[in-house]
């Protein structure tokens, strides 16, 4: 078996841990599958190591194996489920080592085991109905992974008080709710409705769009647009697109700044939605050629991004790869050292048409279908869903889809058949996250759409395992160097493995997060329990497919580390003895198969 699996037992490779070898490289009993041996007496292999310097596993020398709490207070504690919804927080007998998990993670892996644990992630657009620490904590009790704040909406100092509050969250609470800021970008859109949460426009009302700054109220059935040229642009016939089709208006008279238009679809207004127009079934878009990707506003809330230290900028409207670029090196010069991930949106035509240049230009990607759908045909959004998904997968980026997935459940309480279909599509295609806007910035049961998103995620997942569903995607080569292909290979492998063997866990020690996203690339049917020694980066790894990010201090010495990790999870009962598990590390160029001892 060895042989077959293209191993070797390597002369550079470590005797394997003794209080290991002792164990035998069988599946527990208490496992559903069948039970079987590897025909070895070694638990541990390697894969023949490079001739490359830095690739030598015995040129890694070892370092302090102590590990340090982030604070260095309350290091190693736990947290209890005391109900459904809120845990508390229990500091452990410290010892000087720690390891930090989101206590939701831990919650379910101890209640339903590895295998159960939820593999789509889940990311919430913060609004005036989540923006409470109480309602924070909700949804990260709710499982979401990533918090989205909207600069399209609010203040600065909204924002600050927001991601303010989701720290305070992590840091009291053990969470590692990551954030993501999303530009306004300058597109088209409507005013903020004069202070109102949404508008209704019902069939055959006529409204007024207007460039005119009214003092305070609003006028009945107005609407502000903020864009000078506007009254001159539109022409009469023309077809007013809000929020990509959710409410159609068809342009009926020009009075100076002021546009008459009939509500043709009826639908609800939302604050500073966009605004498309249409001519004889084209976008006109002439307008939004001209406007710059990244507004002076974005800029400004970008450094504003920066100087908080946010996770992820979402950048909207994208339109090559270019601007991803340029924005790149400006936050390297402006932030040395600090990683923030830039997410494209893919919710234009032009960012269609680069497509794969602009992927590769960023570190993740979002299928907004919100204006995607107002730029592109409705029936062809599902496909080019389906593509941007398989493209980021191909490229390992992280991929997210968003918009309407739960669109009904701001108003109710259940979602339509139809949506719980278009979830569950999602999950199918493996995208590493789906994201709610309206029904948790705004809705009436924010967390409700989020545990329908849970739960719909964790039936498609197992169901997607029960049947065996391994589809065959090809995974070309990413990187660049012969490195690079060295930990792509044991990435694939080791995924390949995990599935073949039917492993509890796959168990990555990375520093800078990459190898847990090439494991996560191949969608493995055991979860990824990934190791990192820093906050960010383990925030980060939130939004990937099947990671469950762990932030431990450690070694270059691959059995001190898994020794370490074996007592400080078993001490938290997060694995037991007989656990089969892979561990691989990007500092040691080996595979290891073993039991928890
Ligand atoms: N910070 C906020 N303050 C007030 N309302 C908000 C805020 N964030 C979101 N909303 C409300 O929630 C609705 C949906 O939010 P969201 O930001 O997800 O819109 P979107 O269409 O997905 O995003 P985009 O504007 O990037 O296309 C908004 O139209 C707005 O009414
Ligand atoms: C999320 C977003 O920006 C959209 O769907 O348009
Ligand atoms: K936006
Ligand atoms: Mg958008």
């Amino acid at each position: 078996m060895a042989q077959s699996l293209q191993l070797f037992t390597s002369s550079t490779t470590r005797s394997p841990p003794i209080s290991l070898s002792k164990h035998s490289l069988s599946k527990p009993p208490s496992s559903s599958t069948a039970t079987f041996r590897l025909p070895v007496s070694f638990n541990q292999f390697s894969i023949r190591a490079s001739s490359s310097p830095d690739l030598n596993p015995l040129s890694s020398a070892s370092t302090s194996q102590v590990l340090v709490s982030e604070n260095g207070s309350s290091s190693g504690g736990g947290f209890v489920s005391t109900s459904a919804t809120t845990r508390e927080f229990v500091p452990a007998v410290s010892d000087g080592s720690s390891i930090d998990v989101d206590t939701v993670t831990e919650a379910e892996l101890k209640e339903n085991g590895f295998r159960s644990t939820r593999r789509t992630k889940l990311v919430c657009t913060i609004g005036p109905v989540t923006c409470g620490f109480e309602q924070l904590e909700a949804l990260a009790v709710g499982g979401m992974n990533v918090a989205r704040i909207n600069m399209c909406h609010g203040t600065r100092e909204w924002h600050r008080m927001v991601i303010e509050r989701v720290r305070r969250l992590n840091e009291e609470k053990g969470y590692a709710v990551a954030i993501m800021m999303d530009t306004e970008g300058s597109e088209i859109h409507m005013g903020d409705l004069g202070g109102a949460s949404s508008a209704k426009a019902e069939d055959g009302e006529i409204w007024t769009f207007s460039v005119r700054a009214f003092d305070s109220t609003l006028p009945e059935r107005t609407i502000n647009v903020n864009y000078e040229g506007f009254a001159e642009d539109v022409r009469v016939g023309d077809d007013l697109l809000v929020d990509g089709g959710m409410v159609r208006f068809e342009v009926i008279e020009k009075i100076g700044p002021d546009v008459k238009c009939l509500c043709t679809d009826p639908g609800l207004l939302l604050p500073r939605a966009n605004l498309t127009f249409w001519r004889d079934g084209h976008l006109v878009r002439e307008r939004n050629a001209m406007l710059p990707t990244i507004s002076s506003k974005d800029w400004l809330d970008i450094d504003f991004g920066i100087s908080e230290g946010v996770d992820f900028l979402a950048i909207s409207f994208v339109k090559s790869a270019e601007v991803i670029k340029h924005l790149k090196s400006y936050i390297a010069a402006r932030s040395r050292g600090s990683d923030i991930s830039i997410i494209a949106k893919i919710e234009s035509l032009d960012s269609l048409k680069n497509l794969e240049e602009i992927i590769v230009a960023s570190d993740g990607a979002m299928v907004a279908r919100g204006d995607l759908g107002a730029q592109i045909p409705l029936e062809q959004v599902p496909s080019v869903q389906q593509k941007v998904v398989q493209l980021c997968r191909r490229l390992n980026k992280p991929v997210i889809v968003a918009s309407q997935l739960l669109e009904s459940m701001i108003e109710y309480p259940t979602p339509t058949r139809a949506e719980v279909a278009d979830v569950s599509e999602a999950v199918r295609q493996r995208a590493d996250a789906l994201m709610l806007s309206g029904e948790s910035a705004m809705g009436q049961f924010p967390e409700k759409a989020l545990t329908v998103l849970r739960s719909v995620s964790l039936r498609i997942e197992k169901w997607w395992r029960d049947e065996k569903r391994h589809e065959a995607m090809e995974l070309p080569e990413v990187g660049s160097s012969y490195s690079d292909s060295i930990l792509e290979e044991i990435c694939n492998s080791t995924a390949k493995m995990a599935n073949n063997l039917e492993v509890d866990a796959i168990f990555v020690y990375t520093k800078t997060g990459h190898m847990a996203s090439l494991l996560s690339r191949c969608r493995p049917d055991c979860p990824i329990f990934a190791f990192t020694s820093t906050t960010s980066v383990r925030r980060r790894l939130n939004l990937q497919w099947g990671l469950i990010p762990f932030r431990l201090s450690f070694s270059d010495d691959m059995e001190n580390n898994l020794n370490k990790t074996f007592m400080l999870l078993k001490a938290r009962n997060l694995i037991k003895s007989g656990d089969l598990v892979l561990a691989v590390s990007d500092m040691l160029q080996s595979i290891q198969v073993m039991n928890v001892p």
